[in-house]
C-alpha cells in the first residue's frame, strides 16, 4: 500500500510539516475510464449540494447495512458522467452518509466534497481543490494513515462519526487483472463513533466508553448497554422519571434510540444531558422479535432465562446495541459477555444534578482533580480505574452486598506489608480486557497477545500473596476468594505467548518480526536466507567496485525499482560500454538517469532480488499465520482471561480502597437496613485531603446524627463557617459507604439509602433558558415529587435566589413538606435564622450551627458543628475578608445597624402561629437597589448642627466640647 495507484500525472505532492496535507488526486483521477454513478437512492445527502445526486435518491441510514460490504466492481457499475473512481468513492459515501469518509488512497485516508470541508475545519488542516465534477472544484484534504489515529480522536471528540474505507487489493494486482485503468476495489471497513471505540489511543483508560440503547414497549423503557472495549453487556427496565439518574449513572459515550423517541417532547427532559451523543435511528431498528434471534444466536442459547428475566423492551435495548455494533464493525461482533440485568431498586438512585453538583467524577469547573473520584482513586491499573468509576457511579443499596465488599477491603487493611506487595504485582499490568476485544474483532497486534501474557503471567504470584494472608485461602471473605476463582488457570497460554513472542514488539502484525528466534524451525530458515541474502547483496557490490573500477557504486532499494546499482553520472559511460566476460554482453543494463546517477540492474542483482523477495515474503506469511495461530488460542480461552480480567479488576480495587482507608485514617462504616444515620469526627474527603496537601491546618471533625427523632438537620451559621462542606461531607459518605469503600469518620451506622439528592451550588442554566433560581427551584420539584422515606436530602440555601420573603416562604414550606411528607433523612442549610423556629412545632427538627469565635474584633471559624441556632451571619466580616471597600464596608455596616434598631424583620415567633406568613410586614421590605431608609439623628449630631464656631469664645468652646462628651454618654 506504500505506492498510489493509478492516477494521472502532475507535480509530486510537497506535505506540510509534520500534518497531513490534501493529496493530489480526486477520486475521478484513479483511472481515467468514465462509469456511470451506480443508481442508489438519496434523499438528503450532503452531496447533493454539490449536484451528485438527482432527486428521488436515497441516502437513508437504513441503507447503511450495504456499506459494510464492498463497492460495486467499477467495470460492473452503471455508466453515466462521472469517473470509475467518482463512481467507487460515490457509492460508498451514499452508503455511509452519517460520517466522513476517509477514502484510502494509497498512504492517505483523503475526504471530499463536504466531508472535505468539515474535516479541515476541525482539525485545523490544508483544504484543497483538485479535478473537478460537474465543472465545480472538488475539496479536498487528507490525513496520513500512519498517524491518522490522533486525527480520528479530534473528529470524534468533535461529534463526528468516521467512515474508514480501505483498498481490499493490491493495486498492481488490481492493474494486472484488469488493465492499467483499473480501480482498486475497496470496501468501508469499521464505522468509528464515539461509543464503539477500541483504541487505546481513542479511550480514556481509566473510565469506561459506554455505547447505550433505549427503547419503548407501550409503557416500559429498556436501557441497554455495552462497552465494545471490553465486551461488558447489561440492561435494565426503567421509566421516564428514572431514566435520568440512569443515564447520568452510565454517563455513554453515544446513546442510540428510534427517531420518534428522541423528538418526543415527554423525553426532553431526560435526555438533555446526554443531547450531545444522542443518534436517532429509525424505529425499526428496534424491534424486539428481531432483537430476542439476534441476541439467541449471538450466545448460542434458546433462551436469555438464564442469564435473567429480562423484559421486550431490555431485549429489544440489546438487540438494537449489538447491531449498532455489527453494523460499525463491518459485520463483526467483540467477545461479550452475557447480558447482565440490573434491577433498578439495587443501585440508589443519583440524578444528574446531583452528581454535578457534588463532583463525583468532575469538579463544577470542568476538572477531573478536585472530584471525589480522583481523591479516592488510588488503583494501579486502568481496568481498577475503570471498575472503581462503575462503582461510585451506581451505589448499591443492598447491605449484604456491601458488607461483602467491605470484608474484602477489611482483609487488606492493616496488612501494609502484604498490601504494598499485592499491589505491587498489579502495578504495570496491562488491560487485558481491552486487548482481548481488539484482539477478538480482528484489530489486535502482537502487542495485544503480550498483554494477555504479561497480565495472566501475574496470577500465580498473587494468588500465592493473598493466600498467605491470614487464614488461608479457604478462609477469605467471598469477595476476595471469588476474585481468585476468576483469575483461573492459564499457565499453557502464558507459556505459549512466552515461548512465541520477540522482546520488542511493532504495533501490527503486519509488520512482522514479532515472533521469537527459535519458536519455528521454517521461520527461522527462511529469516536465515533473508539474512544471508542481504549478506550477498553487499558481496555483489564489492565484486562490481572492484571489476568496473568505481569506488562509489552503490547497490540501493526503493519501492519503484526495487534493487539496482547506481553510479555518479560522470562514471556512468563505463558501464554502458563495459564487457562481460569472455564471449558475453555488457551485464550492466540501463534504468534510469537522473540529473546527477544514473541506475543500473544486471541479472545476478534480479536474481538475488528475487530470492531475497521470495524469503522475506516467506518469513513474513509464516508470521502472519503463526499470528493467527496465537490469536486464535488466546481467543479460545477468551471466557476465562475476560474473568481474569474482571479479577485482576476487583482485586485492584478491593486492595486500593484498603490502601485509602489505612492511609487516611477511614473507618469500616455499618450498613443496614434501618433509618440509622449516625457519624462521629466525620469529615469531607476532599477537603481534607486538599488541606493535607496544602499544609493549611487539619480538617475538623463533625458528628452527624439523622436517627428517629432528629431525621431533619436545620444547620444555620456565618458565611464561610463550613455549612456546605459539613451538608456534601455527609453526603459523599453515604456514596462510598455505599460503593464499598471505608468512610472518612471514627465512626458510622448508616442505614442505606434508596435516593440521594442534593440541592448545592447551583449555577444558571443559560442553554436550557433557565435562570439561577429557576434552577434550584426544578432541582426542589424533583427531591420534594422523588424522595422516599429511605432517601437522604441536601439543601443548602434554597431561596436565596429571590426577595427575602418570597424566599424565605418557600424554605419554609419546603422544610414543613421534608418533615410532614416525604418524611426522609435530610440536612438542610440556611441564612434564613428565622426558620429555627420550626423546631418548636416539628418534632423531627433539630436545629444545629457552626460555631465562631469573635476574638479582639477579629471572627474566627471553628467549622464546628453543635446543637442551636445561629444569631448572625458575619456576612460583612466575609466581605471584609473578600476585600469589599472600605467605604462600602462602613455603610454596609451603619445600614445593618439601623436595619437591626429598626426591627424590620416581623417576629419569627409570631410566624409560627400567625401563617400564612409575612403580609403585614411586606411593605416594610427594604428593596435592594432603594435608598438605606433616613436615619435618625443623635442627640450630639443635634448639638453640633446647632453650634456657631465662630461666635464661641476659648472658654465657650472648652466647655461645649465638656458637653458634647457629657452627651455622648
Ligand atoms: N470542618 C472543616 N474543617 C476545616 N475547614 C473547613 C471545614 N469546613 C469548612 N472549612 C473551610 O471553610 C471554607 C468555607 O466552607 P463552606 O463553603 O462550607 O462555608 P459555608 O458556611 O457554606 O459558607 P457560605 O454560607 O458563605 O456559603 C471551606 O472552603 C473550607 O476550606
Amino acid at each position: 500500500m506504500g505506492k498510489r495507484e493509478g492516477w494521472g500525472g502532475g507535480p509530486p505532492q510537497t506535505p506540510r510539516s509534520g500534518g497531513p496535507f490534501a493529496s493530489r488526486n480526486a477520486p475521478g483521477s484513479e483511472g481515467s475510464g468514465e462509469a456511470r454513478l451506480p443508481s442508489l437512492l438519496f434523499s438528503s445527502c450532503p452531496l447533493r449540494r454539490h449536484g451528485l445526486f438527482s432527486r428521488g435518491q436515497d441516502c437513508s441510514p437504513s441503507h447503511q447495512d450495504q456499506a459494510m460490504t464492498s463497492a460495486p466492481e467499477p467495470e460492473t457499475a452503471e455508466i453515466g458522467d462521472v469517473t470509475p473512481m467518482m463512481g467507487q468513492y460515490l457509492s460508498l459515501k451514499a452508503q455511509n452518509p452519517d460520517g466522513l469518509l476517509f477514502y484510502r488512497m494509497g498512504d492517505f485516508y483523503e475526504m471530499f466534497f463536504d466531508d472535505a470541508v468539515a474535516a479541515s475545519r476541525t482539525l485545523d488542516i490544508a483544504l484543497t481543490k483538485r479535478g473537478k465534477h460537474q465543472g465545480a472544484d472538488i475539496p479536498m484534504c487528507g490525513v496520513p494513515v500512519h498517524s491518522h489515529e490522533s486525527y480520528l480522536a479530534r473528529l470524534i471528540r468533535a461529534g463526528h462519526k468516521v467512515v474508514i474505507c480501505e483498498q481490499i487489493e493490491d493495486p498492481a494486482e488490481a492493474r494486472r487483472q484488469r488493465g492499467a485503468k483499473a480501480v482498486v476495489a475497496r470496501a468501508v471497513v469499521r464505522t468509528v463513533t464515539p461509543g464503539t471505540l477500541t483504541e487505546d489511543t481513542l479511550l480514556d483508560a481509566r473510565r469506561p466508553n459506554y455505547l447505550a440503547a433505549l427503547v419503548r414497549q407501550r409503557e416500559t423503557l429498556g436501557l441497554a448497554w455495552v462497552d465494545v472495549s471490553t465486551g461488558a453487556l447489561g440492561a435494565q427496565a426503567l421509566d421516564v422519571a428514572t431514566l435520568g439518574p440512569a443515564l447520568a449513572r452510565l454517563a455513554p459515550g453515544e446513546l442510540i434510540l428510534p427517531d420518534t423517541l428522541s423528538a418526543d417532547p415527554a423525553f426532553a427532559e431526560a435526555l438533555v444531558s446526554v443531547k450531545p451523543v444522542v443518534s436517532p435511528l429509525p424505529a425499526s431498528r428496534f424491534d424486539s422479535e428481531n432483537a430476542r434471534k439476534r441476541l439467541h444466536e449471538v450466545f448460542a442459547v434458546g433462551a436469555l432465562d438464564a442469564f435473567g428475566d429480562f423484559g421486550r423492551a431490555e431485549i429489544a435495548a440489546l438487540g438494537a446495541v449489538i447491531d449498532y455494533v455489527t453494523l460499525t464493525q463491518a459485520g463483526r461482533l467483540p467477545r461479550l459477555s452475557p447480558p447482565r440485568r440490573l434491577d433498578e431498586s439495587a443501585v440508589m438512585a443519583i440524578d444528574p444534578a446531583t452528581r454535578r453538583n457534588l463532583e463525583l467524577f468532575e469538579t463544577l469547573t470542568g476538572g477531573r482533580k478536585g472530584s471525589l473520584l480522583a481523591t479516592l482513586d488510588r488503583t494501579v491499573t486502568g481496568p481498577g480505574a475503570r471498575l472503581l468509576a462503575e462503582r461510585l457511579a451506581a451505589p448499591l443499596t443492598d447491605p449484604e452486598v456491601l458488607n461483602q465488599r467491605l470484608d474484602g477491603v477489611a482483609l487488606f487493611v492493616g496488612a501494609t506489608e502484604a498490601r504494598t506487595e499485592l499491589r505491587g504485582l498489579l502495578t504495570g499490568c496491562p488491560d487485558i480486557a481491552r486487548a482481548l476485544s481488539r484482539l477478538s474483532l480482528g484489530r489486535g497486534g502482537p502487542r495485544d497477545l503480550a498483554a494477555v501474557r504479561d497480565g495472566l503471567a501475574r496470577v500465580p504470584a498473587l494468588r500465592l500473596g493473598i493466600g498467605a494472608l491470614g487464614g488461608g485461602l479457604h478462609a477469605l471473605p467471598s469477595d476476595v476468594s471469588s476474585a481468585l476463582a476468576a483469575l483461573g488457570q492459564h499457565d499453557a497460554l502464558v507459556d505459549l505467548l512466552g515461548r512465541a513472542l520477540a522482546d520488542d514488539l511493532p504495533v501490527l502484525a503486519r509488520d512482522g518480526g514479532f515472533i521469537h528466534p527459535g519458536f519455528h524451525a521454517g521461520l527461522d530458515e527462511a529469516r536465515a536466507l533473508r539474512d544471508e541474502s542481504r549478506r550477498l547483496i553487499a558481496a555483489l557490490q564489492a565484486r562490481y567496485v572492484e571489476e568496473t573500477g568505481i569506488n562509489t557504486l552503490k547497490i540501493k532499494h526503493n519501492n519503484v525499482l526495487g534493487y539496482f546499482i547506481e553510479v555518479p553520472a560522470g562514471r556512468a559511460d563505463r558501464l554502458m560500454g563495459a564487457r562481460g566476460a569472455e564471449g558475453q554482453t555488457n551485464p550492466f543494463m540501463h534504468r534510469q538517469t537522473l540529473a546527477s546517477q544514473v541506475r543500473f540492474t544486471t541479472v545476478d542483482l534480479a536474481d538475488l532480488e528475487d530470492r531475497i523477495r521470495g524469503a522475506a515474503e516467506r518469513a513474513l506469511a509464516l508470521e502472519q499465520d503463526l499470528f493467527a495461530e496465537l490469536r486464535d488460542a488466546v481467543l479460545a480461552e477468551a471466557e476465562g482471561i475476560a474473568a481474569a480480567a474482571d479479577g485482576l479488576a476487583q482485586l485492584d480495587v478491593l486492595l486500593a480502597l484498603a490502601e485509602l482507608a489505612e492511609t487516611e485514617r477511614y473507618c469500616r462504616p455499618v450498613l443496614d437496613r434501618s433509618l440509622a444515620f449516625s457519624l462521629v469526627n466525620a469529615r469531607h474527603p476532599v477537603v481534607e485531603a486538599a488541606l493535607k496537601a496544602s499544609g493549611e491546618g487539619a480538617f475538623v471533625g463533625n458528628a452527624c446524627d439523622l436517627g428517629p427523632g432528629q431525621r431533619l438537620w436545620l444547620l444555620t451559621g456565618p458565611n464561610m463557617a463550613g455549612k456546605s462542606t459539613f451538608l456534601r461531607q455527609n453526603a459523599l459518605i453515604v456514596l462510598m459507604a455505599q460503593m464499598g469503600s471505608f468512610v472518612p469518620a471514627d465512626q458510622a451506622h448508616l442505614g442505606v439509602v434508596d435516593r440521594l439528592f442534593s440541592r448545592v451550588g447551583a449555577a444558571d442554566d443559560l442553554a436550557r433558558g433557565r435562570s439561577t433560581f429557576m434552577v434550584e427551584m426544578v432541582e426542589t420539584a424533583a427531591i420534594l415529587h422523588q424522595a422516599t422515606e429511605r432517601s437522604l436530602v441536601i439543601l443548602d440555601e434554597i431561596g436565596r435566589g429571590t426577595a427575602t420573603y418570597d424566599g424565605l416562604s418557600i424554605a419554609w414550606a419546603t422544610v414543613e413538606s421534608l418533615h410532614d411528607t416525604t418524611r426522609c433523612r435530610a440536612l438542610f442549610a440556611t441564612h434564613y435564622h428565622e426558620l429555627t423556629v420550626l423546631a418548636k412545632r416539628l418534632d423531627q427538627l433539630s436545629c444545629h450551627t457552626l460555631r465562631v469565635r469573635e476574638w479582639k474584633g477579629e471572627v474566627v471559624f471553628l467549622h464546628e458543628v453543635g446543637p442551636g441556632a445561629a444569631d448572625r451571619s458575619y456576612g460583612i466580616h466575609v466581605a471584609r475578608l473578600a476585600g469589599l471597600p472600605d467605604a462600602v464596608l462602613a455603610r454596609a455596616e451603619e445600614v445593618l445597624a439601623t436595619l437591626e434598631r429598626g426591627d424590620t424583620t416581623p417576629s419569627p415567633a409570631r410566624l409560627v402561629e400567625d401563617l400564612p406568613l409575612f403580609a403585614a410586614a411586606r411593605p416594610r421590605s427594604v428593596p435592594a437597589s432603594a435608598p438605606p431608609p433616613p436615619v435618625p439623628p443623635s442627640p450630639v449630631e443635634d448639638a453640633l448642627r446647632s453650634l456657631s464656631p465662630d461666635d464661641l469664645s476659648p472658654r465657650e468652646a472648652l466647655d461645649t466640647l465638656y458637653r458634647l462628651r457629657a452627651l455622648l454618654r
